[in-house]
């Protein structure tokens, strides 16, 4: 007989270190649409993002991440009540095979990335770290990608991607960029209360999950899958 030795690396064992996966608003979910109800009287969404500050894209060892280093933005209304968030960092998750790269599903279909815009309350909380330790502490836009034509604005991050083949890289753009251009025309979303999708899995997100999905091209899936696997130094 074989021995055999089943090396769990993936989010089972998160539990073992981080106690907040083992939680009751953990994301991400499949978004059933059958059950969601409709969003009733709640007020609009509303973001403003600065436009033509100095940004930097860098590999933290999975996908990428753009941080926003403090500059001016907010995000408020819809589930949000009266406080006001402020935009932290966004960055992607792609699958390791091209259609399977989205966190949240819905009615059981991935996508095939997801981008997240994770911004934090700045109304009762004094940094991102304190409010992404709070039940209403951060709040992230979800856009679900799925292959189609080629998408421009993102498509200035793609572009740097084979500078960043390697954890820690970090390059700057060299043009503005406006993140409310990632963002799909219709704004109909599904909201709920959930947790950050990894480590420490901590139940402070409310997540606003757009339901059309922005069309991104093969090239730039492939490009988002091959650097995101060097990104992993495989
Ligand atoms: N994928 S996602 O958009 O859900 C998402 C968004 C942000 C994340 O931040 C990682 C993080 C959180 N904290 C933290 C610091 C202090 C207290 C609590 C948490 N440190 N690093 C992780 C996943
Ligand atoms: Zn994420």
């Amino acid at each position: 007989l074989v021995p055999v030795v089943i090396l769990i690396v993936g989010p089972a064992t998160w539990v073992e270190k981080f106690p907040e996966a083992r939680g009751t608003r953990q994301s991400p979910v499949d978004i059933v649409t059958s059950r969601a109800s409709s969003g009733g009287s709640a007020p609009p969404l509303v973001w403003r993002y600065s436009v033509n500050h100095p940004r930097s894209v860098v590999n933290p060892g999975y996908c990428w991440r753009v941080d926003e280093n403090g500059y001016d933005s907010e995000l408020r209304g819809g589930p949000l009540g009266s406080d006001v968030y402020k935009l932290q960092q966004w960055h992607c998750h792609w699958g390791s095979v091209n259609g399977e790269g989205s966190e949240h599903t819905v009615d059981g279909r991935a996508f095939s990335g997801e981008l997240h815009l994770v911004h934090w309350n700045t109304s009762k909380y004094n940094s991102f770290t304190e409010a992404a330790g709070q039940p209403d502490g951060l709040a992230v836009l979800g856009v679900l990608l799925m292959v189609g034509s080629k998408h421009d604005e993102l498509d200035k991050v793609v572009r740097l991607l084979p500078y960043i083949q390697h954890k820690g890289d970090k390059v700057t753009f060299s043009e503005p960029l406006n993140p409310a251009n990632l963002l799909p025309k219709r704004i109909a979303y599904w909201t709920y209360p959930g947790s950050l999708t990894t480590p420490p899995c901590t139940e402070s997100v409310t997540w606003i999950l757009f339901k059309e999905p922005v069309q991104v091209s093969a090239e730039q899936v492939r490009l988002n899958l091959c650097y995101y696997v060097n990104g992993k130094n495989v």
